[in-house]
């Protein structure tokens, strides 16, 4: 088995990969991009790639919501959760706040700190890097340009980077969820937790499609856990939306929830149905019984009868 990840070595998206069984004792190949690890696994240089989704304060994770939503199919096969904490660290030479003047990190940890920069390092300026860890690494080249980087403790403490603060993030808890994503096979079983992730292109110039989209979970009970809208990039009023979903596509209230959309939207785009990481059972709905594989099953056994009896 050959993983890949946004790397390199020490991003938080390294963080999630070690939580897959099995993951740590496995080749492991980090790529410069989210768009590179995914490639990885289209190509089948890699099995399956860790990349991040969603943050729980900087929201979706557009680079990878795009990239699955486009190109070769790939399946999510299951989510890992990662709670963020950062540290600035700084170049050799550079001991104290009034030092830095640049800040090398990835645009959501940037976004995840800004609060905290403002105040404590407001000459400071952000300059964009490819990962957290990629940010931090850079002060290490001879001909770095920057000061300091913001990242995971863990980068800090492998490599001889000074610490000016940790703890620096402006939301305590925050935490990030990643999804491990292989080319299209056999679905995860059932777990009695699931979700499934869909990508729904929005029909244009259709008054209330949004909301037909909606009423399709709606109808059948099925709670959503994250809905966001994104351009498609082929002009302006053309969205797609990716959904994440509670519940697997072997219930019956999923798959017919599925059914319906595929009516309205031919070109929707299934992205797998995988155990959740939910942190506590306390928050997942309770199924109605009229939503049950049960009461499912009863009326279209109900159906078919009807139609069976002709004059
Ligand atoms: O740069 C990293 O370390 C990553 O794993 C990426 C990423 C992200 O895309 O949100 C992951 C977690 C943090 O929220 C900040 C950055």
């Amino acid at each position: 088995m050959i993983y890949t990840y946004l790397g390199p070595s020490g991003t938080f998206t390294e963080s999630a990969l070690l939580q897959v069984p099995g993951a740590a004792d496995a080749r492991r190949v980090p790529a410069a991009s989210v768009n590179a690890a995914l490639e990885n696994v289209r190509s089948g240089a890699a099995d399956a790639a860790m990349v991040p989704i969603e943050n729980s304060v900087e929201g979706g994770v557009s680079a990878t919501l795009d990239a699955i939503a486009t190109g070769g199919s790939l399946q999510i096969v299951g989510e890992y959760l990662v709670p963020i904490t950062f540290v600035l660290v700084a170049r050799p030479g550079v001991d104290t706040l009034e030092s830095v003047r640049t800040v090398a990190t990835h645009g959501h940890a940037w976004a995840q700190c800004r609060g905290w920069a403002e105040a404590n390092i407001p000459a400071a300026e952000f300059v964009p890097a490819s990962s957290t860890a990629a940010g931090a690494l850079a002060l290490l080249e001879p001909d770095n340009a920057y000061d300091a980087a913001i990242c995971s403790p863990l980068v800090a403490e492998r490599h001889p980077l000074t610490v000016l603060r940790a703890g620096i993030e402006d939301n305590a808890g925050a935490v990030t969820r990643f999804v491990l994503v292989r080319r299209p096979g056999q679905l995860p079983p059932s777990s009695g937790s699931d979700k499934t992730t869909v990508v729904i292109p929005l029909p244009e110039d259709h008054p209330g499609a949004l909301m037909g989209i909606l009423e399709q979970f709606a109808a059948r009970g099925v709670n959503l856990s994250r809905i966001e809208s994104r351009p498609t990039g082929q002009g302006l009023g053309s969205y797609f939306f990716s959904v994440d979903a509670d519940g697997h596509i072997d219930e019956a209230r999923m798959a017919d929830a599925l059914a319906g959309l595929h009516r309205i939207s031919p070109d929707i785009r299934f992205l797998g149905s995988y155990p959740s990481a939910r942190i506590s059972d306390a928050s997942r709905p309770s199924v109605a019984r009229h939503n049950t594989d049960e009461a499912f099953a009863a009326a279209a056994a109900w159906v078919r009868r009807l139609r069976s009896h002709r004059a």
